[in-house]
């Protein structure tokens, strides 16, 4: 009877065992399959893709590797970010990051890092499609977005702010807590952004929020990221406890998506001199304006016809979120939640 019981313990720990192999060969196996690896002998370097069967790799390493000043879309604290049109048609956007001359261990690290970005598939997240990889540099591919950044359409040419209707305001704002809502409690690991700003919601062909750069402020040593940065983050979208601790924390981005709200609701850039007055902060001017029931006065003068309510209570929730005590704001769970409510009719 004894030795029944031991026999039945022993097959099923063989089985178990045995299970938990395949599985993970399987996975491996998908992984694999998941990335592309071509080695660029000439250059030294390699390109990984992690999800574009339909492009040629050889395609890609040879255009990727010949983008030149003429292809510059922009360029900020990381680095230079370049055009890329694969068969006539596909765009891309190509991250130029310098390298910092690391060890092979650390190389390792940032590719993992980037293998766990290249994993993360959201409508409401710019997708990165691969790396490139060289001794000096690194590039890295992600969708391009036809209608660029948040910021360059409020604060850019004033001809562009007239597709920021308040129904566009509303949507790009949903979207974009979605978005970020995704990096914070669904991703494993949870992911802080660190950097949530205006220039990081780019905007797809539909006006559709897409967050950005997430990941790349761990990405790359604290004191090469940013030249308006303390250690990561953007100077006016700080969160104050951050100055004291200089932790990146969740409720962080959650202060500095309300600073995005405020932007989209007065059109005023954060560091404007209306918020920095005689040492006022954001919060403090807020809260003044919500208490006063300003709001009406303080939304942006381009935006003429608007739903007065839904902008106060838009006004409401970026002032829940820069609230000066951290565990006194919600999360963006909740946040996403609250800008539902505001339009329930148009949630999709
Ligand atoms: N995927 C993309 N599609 C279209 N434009 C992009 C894309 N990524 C970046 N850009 C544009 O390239 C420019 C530089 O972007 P980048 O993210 O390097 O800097 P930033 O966000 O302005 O500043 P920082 O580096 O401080 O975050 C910006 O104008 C941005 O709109």
């Amino acid at each position: 009877m004894g030795s029944n019981i031991a026999l039945y313990v022993a097959i099923s720990v063989v089985c178990f065992a045995i299970s938990k192999i395949i599985m993970a060969v399987l996975c491996y196996r998908r992984w694999k399959r998941r990335q592309m690896l071509i080695q660029d002998s000439f250059r030294g370097g390699k390109l990984v893709l992690f999800r574009s069967p339909t492009i040629k790799p050889n395609v890609f390493l040879k255009k990727t590797t010949k983008l030149s000043n003429k292809d510059i879309i922009g360029s900020g604290g990381f680095g230079t970010v370049y055009k890329l049109i694969i068969d006539d048609c596909i765009p891309f956007a190509v991250k130029r990051l310098n390298r910092l001359g690391g060890a092979a261990d650390q190389d390792r690290g940032f590719q993992r890092e980037l293998a766990a970005m290249g994993d993360i598939k959201h409508r409401n997240v710019v997708s990165l499609h691969g790396y490139y990889t060289a001794p000096h540099y690194h590039l890295l591919i992600y969708d391009l977005m036809p209608n660029g950044s948040l910021d360059a359409l409020l604060h850019g040419k004033s001809i562009n702010k007239m597709l920021l209707d308040w129904s566009t305001r509303y949507k790009i704002a949903l979207g974009a807590a979605r978005g970020i809502s995704y990096l914070h409690h669904d991703c494993i690991p949870h992911i802080i952004h660190r950097d949530i700003k205006s220039s990081n919601i780019l905007l797809d062909h539909n006006l559709e929020a897409r967050v950005s750069d997430f990941g790349l402020a761990t990405l790359m040593e604290p004191d090469k990221t940013h030249v308006s940065t303390l250690v990561a983050g953007t100077f006016g979208y700080l969160a104050p406890e951050y100055f004291d601790t200089g932790k990146a924390t969740a409720k962080g981005d959650v202060y500095s998506f309300g600073v995005v709200l405020l932007e989209l609701l007065t059109g005023k850039k954060p560091t404007d001199e209306t918020f920095i007055e005689e040492g006022t902060k954001l919060v403090t001017w807020v809260k003044s304006v919500v208490q006063d029931k300003r709001e009406e006065y303080e939304i942006d003068s381009s935006l003429v016809d608007f739903p007065v309510e839904e902008a106060n209570n838009v006004f409401s929730i970026a002032l829940m979120c820069l609230e000066a005590e951290p565990t006194n704001r919600p999360t963006m769970a909740e946040v996403v939640k609250m800008l539902e409510q505001i339009k329930p009719e148009d949630i999709k």
